[in-house]
C-alpha cells in the first residue's frame, strides 16, 4: 500500500488531510508527540470523521497508525524512506522543530531511493512549504541538498476545513465542517488524492483563503472575546459584529479584487458563503480556539497587518483592518501563551514598540496611528 506520512495528529491531521490520503488508497502514518493519540491510533486502527450537520453523516477512516517523533524517531526515518506524500498540519511555530528529523528521513531515503517523494506543509500560512524547507535545508550538507534536486519536490498549498477543538477527550474522531478545500501549487503530475485541487500559481488562492476565512474569522473572535462570547457562531448573531465583519472583509476583498483581478460579483458571492460556514451552530467552534496564538496572527505576513499594509499601498481603505488589530491587541486570554506574552510586552514597552516588533509596523505609520485609535476606544 502506498504510504503517506502526516506530521500533526491534531485536528487538521485526523479530519483533514488524513482522511483524505486514506481515502486515496494510502495507509497513513500520523507523526505526534501526543502519546495517547499514537498509542490510540495503533490500538484502534482506525477513527470517524462526523460531519457537522443535523444528520450528523459519519466516515470510517482506515489504514492509519501513529508514531511519535521524540521516542521513535528511527521508525520516521524508516516511514519517510518509504513515503510518497509528506504532509504537515502541526502549527507554523512547530515547523522548524520537526525539521531535523524530516531532515534525517530525507538524507537517508535518497541514498537508495529514486522515487519522487511530495513534501506539502499544511498550515495556515504564506508560503509553510518554502519555510519548512528552509528548516529542513539548515540540517543538511551541501551533497545531500544536492541528491535531493528531481527526488523531493516541495510544494506550498492552501488548506480550508474549519475543525473546531473537540469535546471528546479520549476518542480519535472528529467533528468537521462540511465543506473543504485543498490547493496545492505544482505543475508536476502529482499521484492523484481525492480532494486535492492543482494550480500553478497559488498567491490568489492562498491570499483569498487567508484574507477571508482567517481575516473574518480573527474579526469574530476577537471582539467576541472583548464581548464575553463563548463560539463564533454565537458572536455572529451579534448584528454590530457581523456589519464590522463585513466591513473588514470588504477592505480585504478590495485588495483581493484590485491585486488578483478577481471578479467582484463573484468575490462577494464568496464572502457571503463564508460567512455563512462561520454560522453553522453544530461546530461550536470556541473563540479562544480562532484567536489563539495573536503574536503569529499580527504577524507581518499574516490575516490582520498584511492586508491593511497593502491596502494602504493601493491606496484602499484599512481602517476596519486596523480595528482588527486593535481587537487582536486586547486578547488577553490568559490560557493562551502567546497572549499572555503579548499583554506582557505591551504593558512593558507600549503599543507602538510591540506594534514595530510583532507586526513590522513602524512607530510613525498612519497604521499605526490607526491602531492605537481603535484600541483606545475598544478598550472603554
Ligand atoms: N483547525 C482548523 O480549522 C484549521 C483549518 C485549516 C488549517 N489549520 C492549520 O492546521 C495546522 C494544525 O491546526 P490544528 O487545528 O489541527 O491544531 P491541533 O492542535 O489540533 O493539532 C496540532 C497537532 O500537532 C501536534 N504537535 C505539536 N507540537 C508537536 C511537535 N513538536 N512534534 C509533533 N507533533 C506536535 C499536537 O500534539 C497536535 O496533535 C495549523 O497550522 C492551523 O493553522 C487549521
Ligand atoms: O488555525 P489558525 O490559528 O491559524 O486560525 C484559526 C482559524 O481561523 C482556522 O483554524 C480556521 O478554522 C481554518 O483556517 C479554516 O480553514
Amino acid at each position: 500500500m502506498k504510504l503517506a506520512v502526516h506530521f500533526g495528529a491534531g485536528n487538521i491531521g485526523r479530519g483533514f488531510i488524513g482522511a483524505l490520503f486514506s481515502q486515496s488508497g494510502y495507509h497513513v502514518t500520523f507523526v505526534d508527540i501526543a502519546d495517547q493519540i499514537i498509542n490510540q491510533l495503533n490500538e484502534e486502527k482506525q477513527y470517524q470523521v462526523k460531519l457537522a450537520t443535523v444528520e450528523q453523516e459519519t466516515m470510517t477512516i482506515q489504514n492509519v497508525s501513529g508514531l511519535n517523533n521524540i521516542k521513535q524517531e528511527n521508525e520516521v526515518v524508516e516511514a519517510i524512506k518509504q513515503a510518497v506524500y509528506l504532509t504537515t498540519a502541526i502549527g507554523p511555530n512547530i515547523l522548524p522543530h520537526i525539521a531535523p528529523l524530516i531532515a534525517k528521513g530525507l538524507a537517508e531515503r535518497v541514498k537508495n531511493n529514486e522515487e519522487k517523494l511530495y513534501v506539502i506543509a499544511c498550515e495556515n500560512q504564506i508560503s509553510a512549504t518554502d519555510l519548512l524547507r528552509g528548516y529542513i535545508f539548515e540540517h543538511l550538507d551541501d551533497e545531500t541538498k544536492g541528491k535531493l534536486e528531481g527526488k523531493v519536490h516541495f510544494f506550498n498549498s492552501a488548506v480550508d476545513r474549519i475543525v473546531p477543538l473537540q469535546n471528546n477527550q479520549g476518542s480519535l474522531d472528529v467533528l468537521v465542517e462540511p465543506y473543504y478545500e485543498w490547493v496545492v501549487e505544482t505543475s508536476e503530475n502529482i499521484p492523484p488524492v481525492e480532494g486535492m485541487t492543482m494550480v500553478a500559481d497559488l498567491a490568489p488562492f492562498i491570499e483569498r483563503k487567508l484574507f477571508t476565512v482567517n481575516t473574518g474569522h480573527a474579526v469574530i473572535a476577537y471582539l467576541g472575546y472583548l464581548e464575553n462570547k463563548s463560539t463564533i457562531d454565537q458572536t455572529l448573531a451579534d448584528e454590530a459584529i457581523l456589519k464590522q465583519v463585513q466591513a473588514t472583509l470588504g477592505e480585504t476583498g478590495a485588495y483581493l479584487i484590485h491585486q488578483y483581478g478577481l471578479n467582484p460579483e463573484d468575490h462577494s458571492q464568496y464572502i457571503d458563503k463564508i460567512i455563512h460556514r462561520f454560522e453553522n451552530a453544530y461546530l461550536n467552534d470556541d473563540v479562544t480556539r480562532v484567536g489563539r496564538s495573536p503574536i503569529r496572527k499580527l504577524g507581518p505576513n499574516d490575516r490582520l497587518v498584511r492586508p491593511a499594509v497593502e491596502a494602504q499601498k493601493a491606496g484602499l481603505s484599512y481602517t476596519n483592518l486596523a480595528r482588527a488589530i486593535a481587537s487582536a491587541l486586547l486578547f488577553d486570554n490568559q490560557e493562551d501563551p502567546e497572549a499572555v506574552k503579548l499583554q506582557g510586552m505591551i504593558k512593558e514597552n507600549g503599543l507602538s514598540a510591540v506594534l514595530k516588533e510583532v507586526s513590522g509596523l513602524d512607530e510613525n505609520s498612519e497604521i499605526t496611528k490607526e491602531v492605537i485609535n481603535h484600541y483606545e476606544k475598544l478598550k472603554r
